[in-house]
């Protein structure tokens, strides 16, 4: 407890510290009846000694008796919440430097009550000046990130040991600011009982990237068939085939309707138009802007000739409605939450269930888990947190880009990444180097692992174009240009540090 609270006073005083002088700066904590109350009490103690004048607002009757005892001692000031005054206590909260959060830890059974909750949702209005969250913010599941309001946004949350699950899924995410991690010497011990949810690093990625080898040609490269676009969204293919061929796809053979292979050959004259018989490929991506029966058409066969082949597949947009009735987990899956919904509510497993966009938002984690075992295919719901569900109930979780990529368009340029990186990846995956056991990952889940890496390429390739812009908005082109200079400095930043 020591180590955290040392942790968590140290990160507090910093954030202050960036802003104004740390001595006289007023800090609350809000202190709930758990052991996260504890460490946020013995956080302020550390922080009055160091000069901030610390109010504790304790919201149960009792609260951790030795905190509260070395905050008092250390000359901190204590007010009781209740329903009377908790509007008046969020106003004066309002007005500090900064809030610590330490209401409810990982012991907390569903959401803030009471009086908590109402002074909670009250400064929530307010916007405090800055907050920060002990362990994570109070009312968030630290195990599936889903969220009971009302939360309290934090600017940074400092936890504890190992990085919660429920702090790399949304909603709760998108609640918890910058996350920095404390260690307390249980990381070992949470090595063994790891929530199944994991997030690759750059290195990481550096590591299961693909690499053409110096004999490399074309073909062995890998060649990526793309059945995307239509007469109405002929952009779709446009995007993504330039995506696909600017992430080191050794080729990419285009099948759709002539009007729009003619603005595919006219962006990516590198591109091949394959008007019957598409030849060999390596990988698939289908469905990209894919309407009309006519394309439909393509994309339904081409998909049953790679299940016959067992080929790996990119299954996107319009083609997630011809799925098999069970898919090999070789095929990805890359809806957003709305085509989640859409997919759920069409598998007869999911019964007479309702599933709706809100449903998907709201526990992202359970339902991309749920679609990959009903599946059986490789589930990536994208979003601002993309998760990626291997059918083993292993989920990836990838956030490395901005707001800005909400744009039309960016799904389109994922899906060509993606195609790029398993078209490279489909001959040597299968006799893996070593490379997946080296991270700790196991063999099974190598496909969700590689559309995390393809996750992850593309959401730095949106913050960098951004970057260069200083933080300005992005187009799906602006993204997809960005590619080849993130592919190339997380290869070259693992070339450097490699074990
Ligand atoms: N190794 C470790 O584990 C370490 C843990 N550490 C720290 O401990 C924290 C976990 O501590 P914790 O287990 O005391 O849980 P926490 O959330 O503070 O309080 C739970 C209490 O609140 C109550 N309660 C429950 N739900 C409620 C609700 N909705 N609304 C109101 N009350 C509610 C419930 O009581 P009851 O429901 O029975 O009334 C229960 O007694 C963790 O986040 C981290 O900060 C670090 O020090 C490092 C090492
Ligand atoms: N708020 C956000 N922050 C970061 N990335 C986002 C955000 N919203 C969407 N994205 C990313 O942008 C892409 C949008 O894809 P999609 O919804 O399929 O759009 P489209 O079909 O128009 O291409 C996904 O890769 C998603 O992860
Ligand atoms: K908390």
């Amino acid at each position: 407890m020591q180590r955290a609270a040392y942790g968590l006073a140290h990160a507090v005083a910093r954030e202050v510290k960036k802003r104004r002088k740390l001595a006289g700066a007023s800090v609350t904590v809000l202190v709930g009846k758990g052991n996260n109350g504890g460490d946020g009490l013995f956080a302020a103690a550390l922080l009055a000694r160091r000069g901030m004048r610390t109010t504790a607002v304790l919201a149960a009757a009792e609260v951790h008796a030795e905190a509260l005892a070395a905050f008092v001692a250390a000359g901190g000031r204590g007010v009781r919440l209740e329903a009377a005054n908790a509007e008046e206590l969020a106003v004066l909260c309002a007005g500090d430097d900064v809030i610590i959060d330490a209401l409810l830890g990982t012991g907390a059974r569903g959401g803030l009550r009471d009086a908590s909750a109402e002074l909670v949702a009250s400064l929530q209005e307010l916007r405090p000046r800055l907050v920060v969250a002990c362990d994570l913010p109070s009312g968030l599941d630290a195990n599936t990130g889903e969220v009971h309001w009302p939360v309290l946004d934090a600017d940074v949350t400092v936890t504890f040991g190992g990085i919660k699950a429920g702090l790399m899924a949304d909603p709760g995410e998108g609640c918890a600011g910058r996350v920095e991690r404390v260690p307390i010497g249980i990381e070992k011990q949470l090595e063994h009982n790891s929530p199944e949810l994991r997030r690759l690093t750059a290195s990481d990625i550096g590591a299961l990237l693909p690499n053409p080898g110096r004999r490399a040609h074309k073909y062995s490269r890998g060649v990526l068939g793309v059945v995307a676009g239509s007469a109405r969204f002929a952009g779709a293919a446009v995007l993504s085939v330039h995506a696909a061929a600017l992430a080191g796809s050794g080729m990419v053979r285009y099948l759709g309707p002539q009007a729009a292979a003619q603005l595919v050959l006219a962006r990516t004259p590198e591109a091949l138009w394959e008007t019957d018989d598409p030849g060999r490929v390596q990988a698939w991506l289908l469905g990209s802007g894919v309407a009309g029966e006519e394309q439909l058409e393509r994309a339904r066969d081409a998909g049953s000739s790679a299940l016959a082949d067992g080929l790996p597949v990119i299954v996107d947009a319009g083609a997630l409605s011809l799925l098999p009735d069970r898919c090999p987990p070789h095929w990805i899956l890359t809806p957003h939450a709305g085509e989640l919904a859409t997919l759920l509510g069409s598998l007869p497993s999911t019964g007479e269930v309702k599933v709706t966009r809100d449903d998907v938002e709201s526990r992202p984690l359970h339902y991309v888990r749920q679609a990959a075992e009903q599946t059986g295919a490789t589930v990536l719901l994208k979003g601002a947190t993309t998760l990626v569900s291997s059918p083993s109930g292993v989920v990836f979780s990838q956030s490395d880009g901005t707001a800005w990529m909400a744009t039309a368009g960016s799904g389109d340029v994922l899906a060509g990444v993606l195609g790029a990186l398993l078209a490279q990846a489909a001959e040597s995956i299968n006799d893996d180097d070593g490379a997946y056991a080296r991270l700790g990952l196991k063999l099974e889940d190598r496909w969700a692992a590689l559309a995390a890496v393809a996750a992850s390429v593309h959401g730095r390739a949106g913050a960098l174009a951004s970057a260069n812009f200083d933080g300005g908005p992005l187009t799906a082109s602006a993204i997809m240009a960005a590619v080849p200079r993130v592919i190339g400095s997380l290869n070259a930043e693992y070339d450097r540090t490699r074990p």
